[in-house]
């Protein structure tokens, strides 16, 4: 008999929840589940780990890993649901909720701290962001003058780049250079030479950067006790969004499960978008076969979500890829509008259909937040914020975030930072050019001077104070010695951060009244974490989608649009999506079309934009574009076309529609939209 909370789920998903899973516990064998988009991945993995606790797994055994902390809260919240219901009583094992939960680099850091002594590393490290290991590497290219070379060096996010690739990817330099990136290659022993000095720099500063989290787990787990010793305290490790993993996080998986039990992951090929960080879907090919026997494989092809003539449309995208291993999905959704492709002359006009169409729905039942709309690079909602902003459309736009971005909360941050870990330059260097009347080379005088002494804080206490500096230099020694010595406790310590940086925040800035603003509400993120350590990693590590994410939307009504990159969509789903330029140049991006591997991931991410909607699709083709990086009011535009990855033997799955104007015919060509490229423009183009 099955049990009633079991009962909603299909044969598949069913097998998937239950397998190896029984009353005798024991950990059962390792479960690859291929999961389509929408065919109810997250509800299998959600009641997998459900029927583990109710089948008497514990809590704290379980390692659970997500692709953000978003993911990872929602897994276990409804997992708890399931189990109150189940349980009664019982689930009161659950009182602590899934203490092993969240994305995999927040628990490498925990557990590199855990273990940090057992393999010589300084326990407090702080870790860089993506802006702050550039900065890093910038700072050691100019040290070793390669930023002064006659022909020009890689630039400093290049460098990352390179370093990322090589260390994510496992492969030798020379091979990442002429595959990735052949304009470099020239510089391979240079290259070297950098990322020596760089390891060297972030291991004086005691300083990880994002990279370093994922190698130093990998590197821990090659020691044969420790990887028994680590592996050993988790009965059970659930691994979701697999295919978006990289070699790296597949070898801590394998050292952690050599045989596999207790290991189940959960991945789609076709959703794969993230190959530009070195994940591959090899991990989801080569998973079965790692284990001897070989894992077991549920497929779940059915899905829920889309109406059968977007299913098809999408299908049909994803039918063109080169390489594909799992089968098409179906539904038994009827429908009977197809997507539909929508010609609109530029920019301002696609802003204007979308806000007419969004605000029809309304009128016609939809919610705004059962309505999407999705692009490729978060620059190209631009246009569109101002149309809904007129239009007093209240949205909220995830992806490309611009709060944590901005200088105010990054100055507090990098305090904070700095208060945690005194050696670490970026931050440091971040802070004391915030005092007036110091420059950077009395911030690197006094970061210098700090960096040999034992207690660095009690340190730039005692250094004379620059000549020419204000009040604010004391009140920063004051206010470094007081957070570090954590007597105000948190988050009250973000109080003494602005009590000492609101002088200089209206020094700074004209709009100072409103940064604060972004001020309060960082102190009210903050009020959701443990500490000033807890607050600083989870916010490096997976900054909050939009900032509704973490704090509300003080200012919006209840309802609001979503807008969203496609990125930052994954896993997620509405009634009506909107797909912004589905044209060439945008979707596939003209910066991913250098290899068929890049413009093979730029059609999955058109594949995952359009397996979003529910009910209805519209993919917009505006015929031109003004360029970018050209004066204001500039007249530069292109011409585009249609994307290539909707080419014409697919055509008959969608309508097409010429806004504002009739019914459309259908574009015969992908030329029909406008010539491919205006040569004109470009002559005129060459001389201004
Ligand atoms: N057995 C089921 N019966 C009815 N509806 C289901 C069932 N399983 C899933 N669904 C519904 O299908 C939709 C998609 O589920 P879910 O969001 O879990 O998909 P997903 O596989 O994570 O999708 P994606 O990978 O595309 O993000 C949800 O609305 C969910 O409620």
């Amino acid at each position: 008999m099955t049990a009633p909370y079991l009962e909603k789920l299909n044969p598949e998903q069913r097998r998937a929840v239950e397998y190896g899973i029984n009353a005798a516990g024991g950990a059962p064998g390792p479960l690859l589940i291929i999961a389509g988009a929408g065919s109810g991945k997250t509800s299998t993995l959600v009641h997998r780990v459900a029927h583990l606790l109710v089948n008497g797994a514990d809590p704290d055994r379980i390692l659970l890993m997500t692709f953000s902390r978003r993911a990872a809260s929602d897994l276990t919240r409804r997992a708890e649901t399931i189990c109150t219901q189940v349980m009664g009583e019982r689930a009161g094992i659950l009182a602590a909720g899934l203490p092993w939960a969240g994305t995999f680099h927040s628990i490498g850091v925990r557990l590199l701290r855990e273990y940090a002594e057992q393999i010589g590393l300084a326990p407090d490290f702080s870790i860089h962001d993506r802006e702050d290991s550039a900065d890093l590497m910038n700072l050691v290219r100019d040290e070793l003058g390669y930023s002064r070379t006659e022909r020009r060096f890689p630039a400093k996010v290049t460098c990352l780049e390179i370093y990322s690739r090589v260390v994510n990817s496992g492969a030798a330099l020379c091979d990442v250079l002429n595959e990735s990136f052949p304009w470099c290659a020239s510089w391979e022993i240079e290259l070297r030479s950098l990322f020596a000095a760089y390891v060297e720099a972030k291991q004086a500063q005691g300083v990880l950067d994002f990279d370093d989290l994922l190698l130093y787990w990998a590197r821990m787990l090659a020691d044969p006790v420790l990887a028994e010793d680590v592996g050993g305290r988790f009965d059970h490790v659930l691994v979701d969004e697999y295919q978006d993993t990289n070699r790296l996080q597949a070898s801590i998986l394998l050292s952690m499960k050599p045989n596999g039990r207790g290991l189940t992951v959960v991945g789609d090929d076709a959703q794969s978008i993230y190959a530009f960080r070195a994940a591959t879907v090899r991990n989801i090919l080569d998973f079965p076969s790692a284990f001897d026997p070989a894992a077991a494989v549920v497929t779940l092809d059915r899905n829920y979500r889309s109406t059968k003539p977007i299913l098809d449309a999408a299908n049909a995208v994803i039918g063109l890829a080169k390489e594909r291993f799992t089968k098409n999905l179906w539904t038994d959704r009827e429908g009977r509008q197809r997507p539909e492709l929508v010609t609109v002359r530029d920019d301002t006009e696609q802003a204007r259909f979308i806000a007419t169409r969004v605000l029809e729905n309304r009128e016609a039942g939809a919610t705004l937040k059962q309505q999407a709309v999705l692009f490729r690079t978060a620059s190209h909602s631009a246009v569109l914020e101002v149309e809904l902003t007129r239009r007093r459309i209240p949205f909220v736009k995830f992806g490309g975030l611009k709060f944590l971005d901005s200088a105010h909360v990054k100055d507090v941050l990098a305090l904070l930072r700095f208060a945690q870990n005194p050696r670490d330059l970026v931050g440091g260097f971040r802070v004391m050019l915030l005092v007036p009347g110091a420059g950077p080379a009395t911030a690197r005088r006094t970061l210098e001077a700090m960096a040999t002494a034992a207690d660095p804080i009690a340190a730039l206490g005692r250094l004379p104070v620059p000549p020419r500096i204000g009040g604010e230099w004391a009140g920063l020694v004051t206010l470094l010695a007081t957070l570090r010595g954590g007597a105000a406790g948190w988050p009250a310590q973000l109080e003494q951060v602005r009590g000492w940086y609101e002088p200089i925040l209206e020094r700074l800035h004209d709009d100072a009244s409103t940064r604060l603003a972004d001020l309060l509400q960082l102190q009210g993120i903050a009020a959701g974490y443990p500490s000033r350590e807890r607050f600083l990693t989870e916010l490096t590590l997976d900054p909050p989608a939009a900032t509704s994410d973490e704090a509300g939307v003080p200012s919006l009504d209840n309802d609001y649009l979503i807008l969203s990159t496609i990125h930052s969509a994954k896993g997620q789903e509405w009634r009506s999506v909107f797909v912004l330029n589905a044209v060439d140049g945008c979707i596939p991006s003209d910066l991913g079309t250098g290899s068929t591997r890049e413009v093979e991931e730029e059609r999955r991410l058109l594949y995952v934009a359009m397996t979003r909607a529910k009910d209805d699709l519209h993919l917009m083709l505006p015929q031109r574009f003004y360029t970018h990086g050209q004066r204001a009011k500039g007249d530069r535009h292109v011409y585009a076309s249609r994307t290539r990855f909707i080419p014409r033997e697919i055509l008959d799955h969608f309508d097409y529609l010429s806004w504002p104007g009739s019914q459309g015919s259908a574009p015969s060509s992908s030329a029909s939209i406008g010539p491919r490229i205006d040569i004109a423009a470009q002559m005129r183009g060459m001389w201004r």
